[in-house]
C-alpha cells in the first residue's frame, strides 16, 4: 500500500507533520511540479493540498483526500464532486487525522520505507533489478553515484531516483547537463558569481552546487566538462566548499554528487581528456544502465506503461492495447534512442491509430538504409565491408558498439579500419 501526498507548502510536511512518523508508511511527498503529480497513478491513497486541487487528476486509481484549511460546506461539496472521499483539515492534528484516514484502508507499514524505486522506474529484466540493487546501497548512504550508459537509457530517471530515495529527498535536487552548455558558461553555472564580477553580471548569482546544497547535485555528461574546470571541480570536491566567481564568501557544501556519462570515463583519462584524480575522486558507486536492446523483456512492459501515462497525462485520449503485430516490430527493433525513443515512438503510434489498437504500421520505426548505389560501381569485396561499416559508423555517430551489434563484427575490426585511415568516424 503506497502513501503519497502532494503540496508545496513545506510547513505540512515541517511543522505539522514530522516524515519520520509517516516513514513506516510508504509515504511519498510530492511537490507541485507536474512530472511528480503525473507520476501519481501507482498511489492507493492519495492526500492533496487543496492549493493545488487543479494539478491533480483525481480520476486516478487512488482513494483522495484533500489537506484544506477551509472547513466550509461549499467547499466540501466541491471536493466531493471532484471525486475526492473527503478532506482533512490543516491543524496541529493533521498528523493523527492523516494516520486515521490511513489505519482505515488497513494500511499496513511497509518493511524498508527507503527501497522501493518500481514507481518511476519501470522495468523487470535481470538488468534493472541489478540497478535496484546497486540504487539501494546507493540511497543509504551518502556515497557518491556514477551512472553510463547511451543517451536515452534513463540516466537521469535513476539520479531522481537516488535523490528522492535517500535521507536528502525534502532537499533540491539540481541536474546540470555539462554538454548543452557553452563552454564560456560552465564555469558561473556551476559556481555562480558576484554582481560586477564580468561584464554583464549586473546582478549576484547563485550557482548549481550552492543552490544543491543539502540535496543532490546531477551532474550529467561530466566527461564534457573542460580541464580547466576539471581541476576547479577537485578543489571544490576535496575541500567541500564554494565561493562565487568575484566574491569571496565560502560557503560550505553538503550535498550529494551524482554523475552520468555516456563515455568511458576510463578511456577519457587514459586519453588525456579526463583528469585522474577528479576521476578518483568522483568514482563512488557505478550504476550500468544497459541499452534497451539488451533487456528485450522490458520493451512490452515499458510500451503498457507509456501508453497508460500518455492517455492519463491526456484525458481525452483513450487507452489503446498493442496488438500482437506490433510487439513483435518492437521486440524486433534495434532502439538507438533507446527508452526515449521508445516513448516517443508509443506516444505518436497512440495519436496515429485508429480504434482501440496500435497496429505495427502505426509505429514509426526508423529504418537503416543501405544506399541505393551501393551495387552501381563495381567494388571489391574488402570495399564493400569497408563502405558498408562507414555507412553505419555515420549513420550511429560515431558509436562504434551500436556498428558492432548492427553488424555483428568486432570492434577491433572497425577499430582497425580506423586507424588504418580506410574510414573516418
Ligand atoms: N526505466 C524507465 N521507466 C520509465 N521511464 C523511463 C525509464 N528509463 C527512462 N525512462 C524515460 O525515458 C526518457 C529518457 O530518460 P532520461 O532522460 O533519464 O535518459 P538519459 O539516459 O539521461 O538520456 P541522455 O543521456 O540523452 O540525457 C525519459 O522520458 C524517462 O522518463
Amino acid at each position: 500500500m503506497r502513501i503519497g501526498i502532494i503540496t508545496n507548502n513545506d510547513q505540512i510536511l515541517g511543522s505539522f507533520i514530522q516524515p519520520e512518523i509517516l516513514s513506516n508508511h510508504h509515504l511519498i511527498h510530492f511537490d507541485s511540479e507536474e512530472k511528480y503529480i503525473n507520476n501519481t497513478q501507482e498511489i492507493d491513497v492519495l492526500f492533496v493540498d487543496d492549493q493545488l486541487i487543479e494539478y491533480q487528476d483525481v480520476k486516478s486509481t487512488s482513494k483522495n483526500y484533500l489537506i484544506t484549511d477551509q472547513d466550509l460546506y461549499s467547499y466540501f461539496i466541491k471536493a466531493k464532486k471532484a471525486g475526492y472521499l473527503g478532506f482533512i483539515l490543516k491543524s496541529d492534528q493533521l498528523e493523527n487525522e492523516l494516520l486515521k484516514v490511513i489505519n482505515q484502508f488497513n494500511v499496513k507499514p511497509v518493511e524498508n520505507p527507503e527501497s522501493d524505486f518500481s514507481y518511476l522506474i519501470k522495468g523487470k529484466s535481470k538488468a534493472i533489478q541489478k540497478v535496484f540493487t546497486v540504487l539501494e546501497k546507493a540511497t543509504s548512504s551518502n556515497i557518491n553515484v556514477n551512472i553510463v550508459g547511451e543517451t536515452g537509457t534513463g540516466k537521469e530517471l535513476i539520479a531522481q531516483a537516488v535523490h528522492q530515495n535517500s535521507s536528502r529527498k525534502h532537499q533540491n535536487f539540481v541536474a546540470i547537463n555539462v554538454a548543452s552548455i557553452p563552454k564560456e558558461l560552465i564555469e558561473s553555472e556551476l559556481f555562480g558569481y558576484e554582481e560586477g564580477a564580468f561584464t554583464g553580471a549586473s546582478t549576484a548569482r547563485k550557482g548549481k552546487f550552492e543552490e544543491a546544497n543539502y540535496g543532490s547535485i546531477f551532474l550529467d555528461e561530466i566527461g564534457e566538462l573542460p580541464l580547466e574546470l576539471q581541476t576547479k571541480l577537485l578543489r571544490v570536491l576535496q575541500e567541500r566548499e564554494v565561493s562565487r566567481i568575484g566574491g569571496n564568501e565560502v560557503v560550505s557544501l553538503d550535498l550529494r554528487i551524482i554523475t552520468a556519462t555516456h563515455k568511458n570515463l576510463l578511456n577519457e583519462v587514459n586519453n588525456g581528456r579526463f583528469r585522474e584524480d577528479l576521476y578518483y575522486r568522483l568514482l563512488g558507486l557505478t550504476i550500468e544502465l544497459p541499452p534497451l536492446r539488451e533487456r528485450k523483456e522490458d520493451i512490452i512492459p515499458l510500451s503498457n506503461y507509456f501508453l497508460e501515462d500518455y492517455s492519463n497525462k491526456n484525458p481525452s485520449v483513450k487507452l489503446k492495447q498493442l496488438s500482437e503485430a506490433s510487439k513483435l516490430k518492437l521486440m524486433n527493433y534495434y532502439f538507438p534512442g533507446n527508452i526515449r525513443q521508445l516513448r516517443a515512438v508509443i506516444e505518436l503510434a497512440t495519436t496515429l491509430s485508429e480504434g482501440n489498437q496500435i497496429s505495427d504500421v502505426d509505429l514509426l520505426l526508423e529504418k537503416v538504409e543501405i544506399k541505393k548505389d551501393l551495387l552501381e560501381k563495381e567494388r571489391t569485396l574488402e570495399e564493400y565491408n569497408i563502405e558498408i561499416i562507414e555507412y553505419f559508423l555515420k549513420k550511429y555517430k560515431g558509436k562504434v558498439n551500436y556498428v558492432r551489434d548492427v553488424l555483428k563484427i568486432s570492434k577491433s575490426k572497425i577499430y582497425q579500419l580506423i586507424k588504418d585511415d580506410k574510414i573516418t568516424r
